[in-house]
């Protein structure tokens, strides 16, 4: 059927593009990522077809997840941004690899400035669905599930948005302090070094909406939600240069290489480069140390398998 609108996306003749969430690849912290294959787009105005091999752009996001527990709710109900304590069990950390596009943008006005490089798997499909291959080759999360619970006495509110329009009802959270204070750090030991390079220091509060809200959106359509069900916070970057939580944040889509503590520079992850993702919510009772720590969220990137 034809009806007017928009053309097909580019990547509609190459690929059976869709978009999902998957749980078969959700791996234990230690458990090794193979460097993920798939199509690239033609260079625009090449007269050829799209690539194929391993991407040259890997990246990691730095997320927190929600492991959902409770009773969830039944297909067609919702659930509200108070029923978060009752529907979530705890959280993880959680690394969303991600194999992407090297768009390079100007960072000021964001118009691509060297659209030919536009040639990676996420950026392909993601025009105009979700990631599908792009994100679905692992998701690392961390060992242990850290109960709510445990996190009540680092509660703190959500950060101060400036000319934000007003919230749907469904999304509003009575809660004054409905998100946590907890510290996340990032490094990566590139390959053949034995010293971190320490690239991100973040925090949970930096995210724009609580879990509670999450929880909301992620149900007010009917869709329900299940115990062991997994909600990936999206890249928690807060707004200081250092707690950039990506590769594609820190390196400016591609085009700022960092420097490792052995002197090399990345711009993407290389074979044999391993991330560690840390989280600590810190305190202090009776001047006696009562940190809460979620351990490890750690894997290294194995060459493409041919
Ligand atoms: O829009 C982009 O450039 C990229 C989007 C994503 O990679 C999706 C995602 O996982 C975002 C996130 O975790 O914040
Ligand atoms: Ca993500
Ligand atoms: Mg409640």
């Amino acid at each position: 059927m034809k009806v007017p609108g928009p053309p097909l996306p580019p990547a509609w003749n190459h690929l059976p593009i869709g978009y999902h969430g998957r749980a078969s690849s959700v791996v234990i912290s230690g458990t090794p990522i193979t460097r993920p294959k798939g199509l690239r787009p033609p260079a625009p105005g090449s007269t050829e077809g799209p690539t194929f091999g391993p991407t040259k752009s890997l990246d990691m996001e730095y997320e927190i997840a929600a492991i959902v527990g409770g009773r969830g709710n039944e297909l067609g109900d919702s659930l509200g941004t108070g029923d978060v304590l009752e529907n979530v069990f705890g959280l993880t950390i959680m690394n969303d690899w991600s194999a992407r596009y090297v768009l390079k943008l100007s960072h000021q006005n964001k118009t691509v400035v060297d659209a030919s490089a536009f040639r990676e798997i996420q950026g392909f499909e993601m025009i105009p669905l979700g990631p599908f291959n792009g994100k679905n080759f692992g998701t690392t999360v961390s060992p242990w599930i850290v109960t709510l619970d445990a996190l009540q006495p680092f509660k703190t509110g959500l950060p101060r948005r400036e000319n934000v329009p007003e919230m749907a009802s469904y999304l509003h959270e009575a809660d004054q302090k409905p998100t946590f204070d907890i510290e996340l750090d990032m490094t990566v030991i590139a390959a053949g070094e034995t010293e971190p390079t320490h690239v991100m220091h973040s925090n949970l509060k930096h995210l724009a909406y609580s879990f509670g809200q999450m929880l909301a959106h992620h149900t007010v359509s009917g869709c329900n939600i299940q115990p062991g069900d997994m909600l990936g916070s999206g890249t928690i970057s807060g707004p200081e240069p250092k707690s950039l939580a990506c590769l594609l944040e820190i390196t400016e889509r591609g085009t700022k290489p960092f420097t490792t503590s052995g002197g090399k520079e990345r711009v993407w992850l290389q074979d044999g480069d391993r991330v560690d993702m840390t989280a600590v919510a810190k305190r202090t009772v009776d001047g006696e140390n009562a940190n809460v720590g979620f351990g490890l969220c750690s894997g290294v990137i194995k060459p493409a398998k041919v």
